[in-house]
């Protein structure tokens, strides 16, 4: 059985994540950590009568007292870099699908990785589907380079854009490279009309009550045009990602960025 807690564990996610680990034959939950300070019964959150975990708000002492093998943090971009930071100085391996890690960040988990011989493994999206749409981008790109994203998720979201719709643009931006688009006069009457830009590839988000996470990706060539949706319907699409992660990352080396890298 691997030891594992989550961190996050009152939010949307995290409460997935509890249910996804309680329910698996190889895992086992043993500790879970939120900012809230009035903790309602985490068991009964999640269907489970005494459901008998550790659970409190500041992170070292319950990995002191749960002793965790693996930490799986879905917080908010504020805090993620310090709960991976505590993580890995007391030898615990992050699973993380907290978004808005700058490449910065990225290279001191590397060397705190390094530093203290622990796998982490860090993924702006847990979903199998996602994952191929991001594959199939790439590949697209290849051939019809005029392309443009569009995210929409809930209006609870934090972060603008999506930490999958800025992995998507990098990953069709290693195939086809930096391209300036559309009308080379064009101008925005509204600040933001054509959107965010990364590598001349336009970003645009969509907030709103009723979304989960889907994102269309929107190639454009001669007479034609070519779109890869996907659609998380519901937050049950990130939990096989995130049982398999929980089960890798030991045997992972250092850092992994990409559930992609552990699927096959
Ligand atoms: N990689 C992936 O596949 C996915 C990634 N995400 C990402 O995961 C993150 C969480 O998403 P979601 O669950 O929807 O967000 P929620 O706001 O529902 O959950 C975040 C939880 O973390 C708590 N929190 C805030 N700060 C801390 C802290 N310092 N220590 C411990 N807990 C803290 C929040 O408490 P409070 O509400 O009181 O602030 C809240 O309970 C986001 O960055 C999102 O983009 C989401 C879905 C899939
Ligand atoms: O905040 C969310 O909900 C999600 N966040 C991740 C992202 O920023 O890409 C993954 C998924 O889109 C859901």
């Amino acid at each position: 059985m691997i030891r594992v807690m989550v961190c996050g564990a009152y939010g949307k996610m995290g409460l997935e994540v509890l249910k996804a680990v309680y329910n698996d034959p190889q895992l086992s939950i043993v500790g879970a950590v939120d900012i809230k300070s009035d903790f309602a019964d985490i068991g009964q959150l999640i269907g489970v009568e005494k459901l008998g975990v550790t659970v409190g708000n500041d992170l070292e002492t319950v990995i002191k007292e749960a002793k965790p093998q693996v930490i799986v943090d879905f917080t908010i971009p504020e805090a993620v870099m310090s709960n991976i930071r505590i993580a890995i100085k007391n030898g615990v391996c992050p699973v993380v699908g907290t978004t808005g890690l700058s490449e910065e960040n990225m290279n001191e988990i590397r060397e705190l990785c390094e530093q203290h011989k622990v796998s982490a493994l860090i993924s702006p999206n847990f979903s199998i589907g996602a994952i191929l749409m991001m594959r199939l981008s790439q590949e697209a790109a290849k051939y019809l380079p005029h392309v443009e994203i569009i995210e929409l998720h809930h209006d609870q979201k934090l972060d603008a854009p999506s930490g999958t719709a800025i992995r998507t643009a990098k990953l069709i931006a290693q195939s086809r490279g930096y391209l300036k688009q559309g009308h080379p006069a064009e101008f925005e009457k509204y600040e933001g009309a054509r959107g965010g830009e990364l590598s001349g590839i336009r970003l645009h988000s969509v907030r709103l009550p009723g979304y989960v996470a889907h994102q269309e990706v929107i190639f454009g060539g001669l007479g034609q045009t070519l779109t890869i949706r996907h659609d998380s319907i519901s937050r049950e699409s990130f939990m096989p990602g995130v049982v398999l992660a929980c089960k890798k990352v030991l045997t992972l080396e250092g850092l992994v960025f990409g559930l992609e890298h552990i699927l096959d």
